[in-house]
């Protein structure tokens, strides 16, 4: 019996879509196996949704380098080297972890198995912040409509190769609130469709 692929999960926060890949996991939906949960932030929920499901879980501390004169590149260095020495996984997806990643740590993944949800479309709201600036920019009549995707990872930030998008509609009554929800929503849906076509495609 072939052996299923490993995905290595990275989070800072409250880890809905991780939950989504987990869940994914254990229907079928997503034929994979997680390895490993990495946070860059220790209080991240999701580390709890993690351990709640048998997952190993990682954190790696930005501070804790730096108070220790070390710099970000040191600290990218050891997250990249400690997730390919001791869990070489398969894929590896970001999953709202909320650190830009520098050249190199992306040196250890030469096969480019970095993939990035990102709630916007390509190269509509790069960077963190990206739903309430799509909101803003409705408000103003500059866009009709926002999107998730998800995209490979490289060292331009939320510029990589776009693996699967969908358009998402605002409507004039939404709040902010109500287009986060719409999105968080199909958010849940392209992670695991996104990570599968990857696999797929491996
Ligand atoms: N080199 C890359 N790194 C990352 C990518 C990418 O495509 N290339 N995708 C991002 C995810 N992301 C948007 O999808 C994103 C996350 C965080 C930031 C950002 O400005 N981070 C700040 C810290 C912000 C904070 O701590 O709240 C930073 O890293 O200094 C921008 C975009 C993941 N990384
Ligand atoms: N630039 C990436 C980015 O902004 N990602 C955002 O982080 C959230 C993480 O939520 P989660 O921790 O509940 O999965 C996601 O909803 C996504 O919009």
């Amino acid at each position: 019996m072939s052996s299923l692929p490993t995905i290595a999960v990275l989070i800072s926060g409250s880890g809905s879509n991780l939950q989504a890949l987990i869940d994914a996991t254990q229907t079928g939906k997503l034929r994979a196996k997680i390895i490993v949960v990495c946070s860059n932030r220790k209080a991240a929920y999701g580390l709890e949704r993690a351990a709640k499901a048998g997952i190993p879980t990682r954190t790696f501390s930005l501070k804790q380098f730096k108070d220790q004169g070390k710099t970000r590149v040191d600290f990218d260095v050891y997250m990249a080297k400690t997730i390919q020495e001791e869990y070489n996984p398969d894929l590896i997806v970001l999953a709202g972890f909320m650190h830009i990643v520098s050249p190199e740590f992306l040196s250890f993944f030469p096969r480019q198995n970095i993939i990035n949800l990102h709630p916007a479309l390509p190269g509509q709201f790069d960077g963190a912040h990206a739903i309430e600036r799509a909101y803003e920019a409705y408000k103003q009549g500059k866009i009709q409509h926002t999107g998730v995707m998800v995209h490979k990872v490289i060292a331009d930030v939320d510029r990589g190769q776009v693996i699967l998008e969908r358009p998402i509609p605002i409507e004039d009554k939404d709040t902010l609130e109500d287009l986060e929800n719409r999105i968080h929503s199909i958010e849940h849906e392209i992670i695991v469709e996104g990570a599968q076509k990857f696999l797929d495609e491996l």
